[in-house]
This record gives C-alpha cells, structure tokens and sequence, in this order.
C-alpha cells in the first residue's frame, strides 16, 4: 500500500558517492532528497539537523541546482559584473559617457560569474559532507513508494529505500517546438550563460522575472532590446507606480515594449534571427531570448511508480506541510510551483522536513514573503499592493519617501529610487512595503521585519535610523503617511495621533 513500510530493513553500506557501480549496494535512509538546489539542501540539513539519515540525489555536473548553476546565482553575479563595467550606476555623478571598461566581453562578464559559482559549490558541498549528508550522484526515479534507483556513471541503477522522500527536483526553461533553439541565437535563460559575444540587438519573448531582469542586464551592455509580452502588463503582482517606474528607466535604455503581443513563431536566418508575431509584425534581432515561463523536472522521475502524477506543466500538488497526496513523500520548491523563489524554496525545504518528522514549525508560510527582482533599478517588495487593498475596501494611506531627498542617495547618484508604506488608516498598521531603485532588495526587510511584529507606522516615525542612509526613507515615508492621516483627521475634527 502506498505510504505504508511492508519490512523493515537493516541499512547498508555507505552509497557509490563516486558513481561506481556496486548493484548489491542496499542502502536504506531516513530520508532521501532528491534536488540539490535550495529547496533539497535545507529538506536535507534539516532532517540532518533531527538527528535523521538523509541523503541528497544530484544529477551530474548541477550541485547547487538551477540556483547556483544557471539560475539565480549566475544572473545575479552577471548583473553585478555589468553594472561595474558599464559604471552605469555612476553616470549621474561623473557623466554620461562614464564607463570602468570600454569594449565589455563575455570573457569580462563570466570570470566573475564562474568564481561566484564554483565557490558557492564549495559551500554546499562543504555544508552536506559537515552534516553526514551523502551527496549522490546521478539522476533519480521511482520504483515504488519506497525505492529509487540512482542511475550510475556506468549505467548501472542503484537502487535506495528510504521512509520518507522530498522531492525538490525544480524546472528547467519551456522550450515549445515552434521555437528552434540553437544555443547562439535562439536561446532560453540557460544558454544565454554561454553566449561567444554581446549582441548588438536581441528580442525578450516574456516580460516575466527572467524577461526583464535579462532585458536590464543587456541594455545596461549596449544592446538594443526589444521585449514581446502577451499581456497588457508586465510584473502585474507588482505595485503599478513602481513597473511604471521602471519602464521609463527602461525606455531610457532603448528597451522597447511590445506589450499584448503573441509570439508565433522565431526564425533563424543567416543575417539573423526573426520573430514573427500574431499581429503579423517582424522583428529581427541577433539573438532571442525566449524566456516565456519554466516546466517542472518531473518527466524522468517516474513519480507513476510512486503513485503520484503532475500537471500539464510538470508541478505536484502538495498541502500547506508540503505533503503530496502520498503521505510520506514531499515536494518543495519550484516543482510545486508559486512563487519559485530560491528563498522560499529553501524555507519549504526546511519545512518539509520538521514536518515530515514530527518537528514543530512556526506559523504558515503566509503573506510575509518578499518579492525581490533584479532588475536595473531593482524592485523588493513585501505585503499588499494598492490595488489589492482597493479590490478589498480596506481603507489605507500611502507615505512615499524619494531617494533624491535622501542624502544617501545624492551620495550614490540614486535620484530615480522611491518607497512607499501602505498604512491602515484606522489601525495604522503596517500593510506593504514596496522599494524601488539601489538596494531596495535589501531594505524591503526592514518592512518585513515591523510588519512581522504588527508594528504600526508610529513605530517607524519614532525610530532613529543611521545618517546618511536609505533605511532613513522608512522614516521619511512613514512620516508623508501620518501627515496626510493627520490631515484627514482635522478635516473631520477627529485628530487621532497613535493607534489606539
Ligand atoms: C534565470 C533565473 C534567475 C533567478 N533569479 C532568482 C532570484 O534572483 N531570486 C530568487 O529567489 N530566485 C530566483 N530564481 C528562481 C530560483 O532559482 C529557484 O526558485 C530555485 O532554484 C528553486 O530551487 P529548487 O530547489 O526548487 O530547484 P532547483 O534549483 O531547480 O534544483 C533542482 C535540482 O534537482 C535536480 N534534479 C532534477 N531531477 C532530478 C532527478 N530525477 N534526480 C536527481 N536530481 C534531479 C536538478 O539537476 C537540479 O539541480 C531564478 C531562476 C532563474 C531561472
Ligand atoms: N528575482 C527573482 O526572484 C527571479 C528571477 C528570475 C526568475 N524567477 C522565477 O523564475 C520563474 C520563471 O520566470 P519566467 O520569467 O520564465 O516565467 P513567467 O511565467 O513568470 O513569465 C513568462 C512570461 O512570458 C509571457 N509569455 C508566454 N508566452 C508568450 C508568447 N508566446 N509571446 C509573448 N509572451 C509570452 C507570459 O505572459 C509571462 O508574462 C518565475 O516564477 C520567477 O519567480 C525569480
């Protein structure tokens, strides 16, 4: 029956870590992860942490997952790479021509990306093998409820029970067949990593997260970028003054939007690519990037054999303990879907675990997760939007604070960045946080933090915040939003000062 142990059984020896082929290998674990990315590597210290015997199964060549090897870790090195070398972040205090290198390469760009990622491996591994934590490799899929097999370098599987499993094996890029993908021109979010040159022009199909974070990085290059979205709006979870806000930074960068556009088809030519869309529009370009959505790694797992089945776009269903429909099998992270955050994969991770072994967990998993998004300028927010609370007829006040009244953003040359608190009008509390512009993924927590703790905005206009910083924007917003309760409060004769 699935979900229930028939025989126990005595472990075995320790697995072929190296991918020798030892068929008679029988190793039994407590738990077995499979995915090494964020969301498998805290599934597993976790349970390690329990005291339990876990182990984690990794295909070949992606300790890490997509996060350290062609995801979040190389797009957010590259970002960095290239707003050193273009020095774009300078030119409003040194001038428009301003730039640390004039001809930029692929080879300038991935030296840093290559040394960030070989590190953070070093890291993990490091971090398994501290905590007992075999790492094995090969590609895993189910035989039965209980047993996978690993296949090995040789081709050999090996199989492995355990009692419980996480499985954490992510996405990879969707990649339809009308779409001819050749790793140069035509590519998806992992082959823009290997990339012989910078283009000079270059197509976006989706202004998802990857869209518009690859759109950024290539612009600030030079290139001249076009991006095609479906819908009539970008980032539409965002607050819609800041997607505005960014659009015209973009614009300023020769980004062009071509927004309740379908692409139908892209061709490959020899004088370049050609992207086809519904309205009959052409657009050539050097290079597409076709970043329009990810599919979930669950085709080679077997999960059948498990008793499990995916969706059309490869995601398990799990419960709010990250529970699939078997009882003792787990799935966290980007194969079940929103928000696919290596943040939030890595908490489900842990989770899943405590869950799996009777550890206690703090609240749900709620409203309290930040969104950050790495585009140039950068977006971080946390909470409601503005829209939401309007849909919702909870009555709030907004306080805005601009970097250019920051001394600290004089300093760094910010003179586009922007918060903005959502307040509730009647019980002051705290109910977004939305930043936009230099370190916003950063000061977004400090919201996180007050809102965490039901803080009411008096607790931000009463701090004292280091000079001169951004954080002080909190006091700043904070204070724009009582004045403007105040005023409403005079207006009805009603002043009310603090919460009651
Ligand atoms: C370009 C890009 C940029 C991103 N930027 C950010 C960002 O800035 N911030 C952020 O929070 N998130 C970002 N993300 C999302 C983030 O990378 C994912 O949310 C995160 O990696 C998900 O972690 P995971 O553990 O679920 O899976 P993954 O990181 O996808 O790892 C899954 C692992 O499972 C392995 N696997 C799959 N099948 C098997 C099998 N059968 N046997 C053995 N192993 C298997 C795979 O090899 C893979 O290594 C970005 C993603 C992309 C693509
Ligand atoms: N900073 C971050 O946190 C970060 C960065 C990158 C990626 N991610 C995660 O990775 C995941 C995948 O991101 P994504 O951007 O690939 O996917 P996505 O699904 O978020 O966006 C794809 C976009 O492509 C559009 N699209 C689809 N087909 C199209 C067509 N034929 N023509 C034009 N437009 C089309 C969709 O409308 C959508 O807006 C996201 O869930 C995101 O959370 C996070």
């Amino acid at each position: 029956m699935i979900g229930t142990r028939t025989a126990p059984r005595s472990p075995g020896p320790a697995p072929a870590v190296t991918g020798h082929p030892v068929r008679e290998t029988y190793v039994d674990y407590d738990l077995i992860v499979i995915g090494s990315g964020p969301a498998g590597q805290k599934a597993a210290i976790a349970a390690a942490k329990l005291g339990h015997r876990a182990a984690v199964v990794e295909r070949r060549n992606m300790v890490g997952g997509v996060c350290i090897n062609t995801g979040t870790i190389p797009s957010k090195t590259l970002r960095e790479a290239v707003l050193y070398l273009t020095g774009l972040n300078q030119r409003e205090l040194y001038g428009q021509a301003y730039r640390v290198k004039e001809d930029i390469t692929v080879a300038d760009l991935s030296a840093r990306t290559h040394h960030v990622i070989g590190r953070e491996i070093d890291v993990i591994r490091n971090q398994l093998a501290r905590n007992h934590v075999p790492l094995i490799a090969g590609t895993a899929r189910f035989v039965d409820p209980h047993t996978i097999e690993v296949d090995s370098e040789h081709g050999i599987p090996q199989p492995i029970t355990a009692d419980k499993f996480v499985i954490a094996v992510g996405t990879r890029p969707a990649r339809p067949a009308s779409v001819d993908f050749d790793g140069q021109t035509i590519v998806d979010s992992d082959q823009i990593l290997d990339l012989h040159h910078v283009p000079s022009s270059m197509v976006v199909v989706g202004a998802g997260v990857i869209g518009i974070e690859y759109a950024s990085m290539f612009a600030a290059l030079g290139t001249k970028v076009t991006v095609v979205e479906k819908r009539p709006q970008m980032l539409e979870f965002c607050d819609l003054e800041i997607i505005e806000a960014l659009k015209y930074q973009l614009r300023d960068l020769a980004v062009t939007f071509r927004f309740s556009e379908s692409v139908r088809t892209v061709e490959r030519h020899t004088g370049g690519t050609l992207t086809v869309l519904e309205s009959g529009k052409k657009i050539p370009a050097e290079t597409v990037l076709y970043s329009a959505g990810r599919q979930g790694v669950t085709d080679t797992l077997d999960i059948g054999a498990a008793g499990l089945q995916a969706d059309a776009r490869g995601r398990i269903a799990v419960d709010e303990n990250f529970r699939t429909d078997v009882p003792h099998i787990y799935a966290v992270g980007d194969v079940i879907g929103f928000p696919a955050l290596a943040a939030t994969s890595m908490e489900q991770g842990r989770r899943a675990s405590y869950h799996a072994f009777g550890e206690a967990v703090g609240g749900k998993l709620g409203d309290l997760q930040p969104i950050g998004i790495y585009s140039i300028p950068e977006i971080s927010y946390v909470g409601r939007t503005e829209d939401e609370l309007t849909t919702e007829n909870v009555p709030f006040e907004v306080g805005v604070s601009r970097y250019r009244e920051l001394a600290r953003g004089a300093i760094l040359g910010d003179s586009y960045g922007m918060l903005k608190l959502l307040v509730h009008a009647e019980s002051r509390e705290l109910l977004g946080v939305h930043v936009f512009g230099t370190n916003a993924t950063e000061l977004v927590h400090i919201g996180q933090m007050v809102m965490g703790c039901g803080g009411t905005v008096d607790f931000l206009v009463d701090a004292v915040f280091n000079y001169p910083t951004l954080a002080e924007s909190y006091k700043v917003a904070a204070l724009d939003a009582v004045n403007k309760m105040r005023a409403i409060a005079r207006v009805t004769g009603r002043p009310q000062l603090f919460a009651e």
